[in-house]
């Protein structure tokens, strides 16, 4: 299974029996539509790791430095956390991805790019196991995905998105939002929780804001929020498995100095990076969805170009604004005259 909650109505979510878990799903049963969006952070590892040993030992602690090797025999895919070959998707007589395939390695910090309505967030959804594909399939850590996240057949991998909205409880503290997988799908007790929201919380650069609603943060403080939601997992547990965070445009809608903020938090939290108490940090991988040119520059390595359902162009950041593709030429020049036409 993968380690994330999708909606409220998800059995991910309100399947617990504990009073604490009833008080926060009459919470959330309360909110409104709009809220039961999608919401997603890590929880706790899930329960049904296979035994046989058919992941690569190399995965046993993501955190080492040895693992995260930048030197990599070309041939070796056993640090592909997620592969999708050959996606299709449509939505109704909309073709919306037309045989995409592309790998997430361990460490890796990717961006999908590419123009408005092109299918990024639909590849995202596919990747988290929120769609399914109509043809072609996902991989997770080897293991081909036999439907969507319910189905409860993948392990080994904990998959966190984050909306762009942030997709915050409206009526849960932030210290229940952080938390809410936790107090869901663990057995910690309040202290526990409270201490790894305070941790968390931490980790992204806020203080003392847990008994704060999310109406009295601001847009920035929201995300820091959403992003703390997401690297919450229960630390006792004896073997963590990696996790690969999803972001979907995260710095939509911010100002160009908070943006910057929510671009180094990224980093921080990655493996390779540092988080706000110098820690470092516990994504294995991620990948981000956005238009905005300072976060391909800051936070991510390396691209992925989607247009017109298919991939484009893929390559490092840095060869982004030399490569001679006239569609990526386009994009990244923000020119009308070009092969993409609106
Ligand atoms: N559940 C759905 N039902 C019907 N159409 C959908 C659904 N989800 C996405 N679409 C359509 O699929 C297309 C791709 O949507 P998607 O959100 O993946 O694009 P995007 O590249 O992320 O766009 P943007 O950059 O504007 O956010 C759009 O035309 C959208 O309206």
């Amino acid at each position: 299974m993968v380690s994330l909650s999708c909606s409220v109505s998800s059995p991910l979510i309100i399947c617990s029996s504990s009073s604490r878990s009833a008080t926060l799903v009459r919470t959330i049963n309360r909110c409104s539509y709009k809220q039961k969006k999608i919401i997603c952070a890590c929880m706790a590892p899930p329960q049904n790791l296979r035994s046989e040993g058919s992941f690569p030992s190399k995965f046993n602690d993501p955190c080492k430095p040895e693992y995260l090797s930048t030197v990599r025999d070309p041939e070796d895919d056993s640090d592909i956390l997620i592969e999708c070959r050959d996606v299709y998707k449509s939505f109704g007589e909309k073709h919306i991805l037309r045989g995409v395939s592309f790998k997430i390695r361990h460490g890796e910090a990717v961006g999908i790019i590419g123009p408005s309505g092109t299918g990024k967030s639909t590849v995202l959804k596919i990747m988290a196991g929120l769609l399914a594909p109509d043809k072609g399939d996902v991989y997770i850590r080897g293991r081909k995905r036999a439907g969507l996240i319910s189905d409860e057949e993948i392990s080994g991998l904990r998959i966190g998105l984050v909306f762009q909205s942030a997709a915050l409880f409206d009526s849960l503290t932030v210290r229940e939002n952080v938390g809410f997988l936790l107090y869901e799908n663990s057995s910690l007790s309040e202290d526990q929780i409270s201490k790894l929201v305070t941790e968390s919380l931490a980790a992204v650069g806020l203080k003392d804001v847990e008994d704060r609603f999310p109406s009295e943060l601001s847009g920035g403080m929201k995300k820091r929020v959403a992003l703390a939601r997401s690297i919450i997992c229960d630390t006792t547990k004896r073997a963590l498995e990696p996790e690969v965070l999803l972001y979907d445009e995260p710095t939509a809608g911010l100002d160009p100095i908070a943006s910057t903020v929510v671009e180094d938090l990224i980093r921080s939290v990655h493996v390779k990076g540092e988080d706000a108490v110098g820690k470092p940090g516990l994504i294995a991988s991620y990948v981000v969805v956005t238009h905005q040119h300072s976060t391909i520059r800051r936070a991510v390595d390396r691209l992925i170009f989607l247009y017109e359902g298919k991939i484009v162009w893929q390559g490092m950041t840095n060869e982004f604004t030399t490569s001679t593709n006239p569609i990526v030429q386009q994009f990244a020049s923000g020119s009308l005259d070009g092969p993409i036409r609106y």
